[in-house]
């Protein structure tokens, strides 16, 4: 165990891409946790996806061993944090975990919307803040405008901010030197007390069983002992303790201050509640830590086998990822379109996508997804509360006395000249502007929105806009109540309900036709005619019609016979009639994404 005055806990925050994993690589590096060939990929962003994305998805946790220029060794442990986002509990969580934070800032960049949001999170947590400006190799690097803005923007003292190239490696020394002078060590800890120790997060390892990151507060974790969970009320034999350098190194204990693991018969990732006090069995701790949100799923779609005797494999799937994360749920569905599957609930948007690539990918499953959807409130007639996860399951209007949908507070930065199409774009999704502000050259605009107008594609547009140079950041400010409608989709005269969607009445006409006029494009023509309506209630708001394809029956035919061809043709027409009753319109996979984007609004 070391010291507790010779441990740093710190964390990395940083706005994606400003070179956040590429730094922690660096500090491995530097201190000799890998090999070169080993440091060739990215070691922290481990799974496929995230390499290939380059996002950080989980928080993981290295320790480092540090021998620092007044000839003292630390030890440092680096807790990654994920920087998009649906992920921000996850950021929350490790930093409740260290004292410090090194604050990185792409010097070519500036401050973005998720280098504030993360940064807040630090300060709230009474961390020690070192800023670190990063890409001074780049010609584009504008290192005293981007101090400006950190002090402008943060309120942070910039002056001695360390500049580094992660790149390079250029200052990565200075960055070392600046962890072990300018964070604390771990406050308080007495070795000697009952075990307080924060669970931090927990994975699933195939070899290892559940592994679960834990930070010790006080007392001693170790082998042998049987620790329990205050919050679950799990009890368990503690099987090997550890750190991460970054490989998983087995150790005898773990002291005040330390983070690492521990493993123990735990059969599910789920039986650990993140942000759970771990405490000794027998001589428990009388104060737990004080606890972190519960994550409740924000975005709900369905997730169906596109070929129905997958459902099996699908359902095995889905329980492996869960495994991993806990914050994905879902339960079966059954659509009369798409047949059995699952309703899944997920963070956001972006935790949708990974979880969606995942099963394809990592599974080779072929998945119908539906749209995304928010979860909606609703005050009964009977006057009960019920909460909508799939707009297809919608009571009767009747029963409903009122409806209420979930809002987000957007910050977003932009460099001036996208603002007027930004704000546009805001407006047209039913946004109301709170504020407008210029900072050290760009705009910042905060807006209220509504949840639903923002999940399907609004970070898309918003990018695509911008040329990507627009940051966005949200957090959920509740519900509130509106005037929404459920609009229907009717192909050949059966609702898909998976086309389904709860949107505000003054839009619903308008987007009913464009749904219409989208879906007339994306379904193949078939033998017959298929009418495509969009209905509010009962009521149909918009028509298109699919003609059919015509088979020239007549072509036999030779000479003038009319009868003959009129008795032909008729026959067809019967024909046609019955394949419209009984024929299955195949709505194509795509088609069902596709009908949904809002582009051109
Ligand atoms: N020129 C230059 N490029 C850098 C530097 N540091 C990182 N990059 C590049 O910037 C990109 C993003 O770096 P990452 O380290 O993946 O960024 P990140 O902040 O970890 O991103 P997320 O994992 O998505 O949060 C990569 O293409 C890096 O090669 C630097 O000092 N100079």
């Amino acid at each position: 165990m070391t010291p507790r005055d010779k441990i740093r806990n710190f964390s990395i925050i940083a706005h994606i891409d400003h070179g956040k994993s590429t730094l922690a690589d660096r500090l491995i590096q530097a201190c000799g946790g890998l090999t070169d060939r080993e440091m060739s990929e990215q070691v922290l962003d481990s799974m496929d996806i995230e390499k290939e994305r380059g996002i950080t998805i989980k928080a993981q946790t290295v320790r480092l061993s540090y021998t620092a220029s007044d000839g003292e060794t630390y030890t440092l442990n680096l807790m990654d944090t994920p920087g998009h986002v649906d992920f921000a509990y996850e950021v929350s969580r490790c930093l409740a975990a260290c004292e410090g934070s090194l604050l990185v800032v792409d010097a070519s960049q500036g401050v973005e919307a998720q280098t504030l949001a993360n940064v807040y999170q630090a300060i709230d947590q009474n961390h020690e803040i070192v800023p670190v400006l990063n890409k001074i190799d780049l010609p584009a690097a504008d290192v005293d405008r981007v101090k400006e803005q950190i002090e402008e923007i943060i309120g942070l003292d910039a002056s001695d901010a360390v500049q580094i190239s992660a790149k390079t490696g250029l200052g990565i020394p200075d960055v070392l030197e600046a962890i072990v002078n300018r964070l604390p060590p771990p406050r308080g800890g007495d070795h000697t007390a009952p075990l307080k120790a924060a669970l931090v997060d927990a994975y699933y390892d195939p070899y290892l069983g559940v592994v679960v990151i834990v930070r010790v507060h006080e007392g001693i974790l170790k082998k042998k002992q049987t620790i329990r969970m205050m919050r679950t009320g799990g009890v368990y034999e503690i099987d090997k303790v550890g750190t991460f350098n970054p490989k998983l190194t087995e150790a005898d204990a773990l002291g005040p201050g330390e983070v690492g693991y521990f493993v123990a018969s735990i059969k599910e990732v789920g039986d650990c509640s993140i942000g759970d006090t771990i405490t000794e069995d027998k001589r428990p701790t009388d104060k737990a830590l004080p606890g972190y949100k519960d994550v409740q799923p924000v975005v709900f779609c369905g997730l169906f086998p596109m070929d129905a005797g997958d459902f099996d494999d699908l359902r095995a799937a889905m329980g492996k990822l869960r495994l991993n994360d806990a914050s994905f749920t879902w339960e079966m569905e059954t659509s009369a379109a798409l047949g059995m599957g699952f309703r899944c609930g997920f963070l956001g948007l972006l935790h949708l996508e990974i979880i969606q690539e995942r099963l394809s990918r990592e599974f080779d499953l072929d998945l119908i997804a539906t749209a995304p959807s928010v979860v909606y409130e609703m005050s009964m007639t009977d006057g009960t509360e019920i909460e909508l996860h799939n707009p297809a399951d919608m009571p009767d209007v009747v029963r409903i006395t009122e409806i209420r949908e979930p809002w987000i507070a957007a910050t977003i930065y932009t460099p001036d000249e996208y603002l007027g199409s930004i704000l546009k774009l805001c407006q047209d999704r039913r946004g109301i502007q709170i504020e407008l502000s210029y900072v050290g050259g760009r705009a910042c605009v905060k807006y209220e929105l509504p949840l639903n107008e923002v999940v399907f594609d609004f970070y898309d547009r918003l990018k695509s806009i911008s040329r990507g140079y627009a940051s966005f950041d949200y957090t959920l400010i509740g519900h509130r109540a509106e005037n929404l409608v459920k609009l229907q989709i009717l192909v050949n005269e059966e609702p898909v309900d998976a086309l389904a969607m709860l949107v505000h009445r003054d839009r619903a006409e308008s987007r009913g036709r464009q749904m219409c006029e989208r879906l007339k494009e994306l379904i193949p023509r078939q033998m017959f005619k298929i009418p495509i309506q969009a209905a509010i209630g009962g009521r149909v708001v918009a028509r298109e019609t699919i003609s059919a394809m015509r088979k020239d029956v007549t072509a036999k035919c030779y000479g003038g016979d009319a009868t003959r061809k009129r008795k032909l043709l008729d026959k067809q027409a019967a024909g046609k009639k019955r394949m419209r009753q009984f024929g299955k319109v195949e709505i194509p996979q795509e088609a069902f994404v596709a009908a949904l984007r809002m582009d051109g609004d």
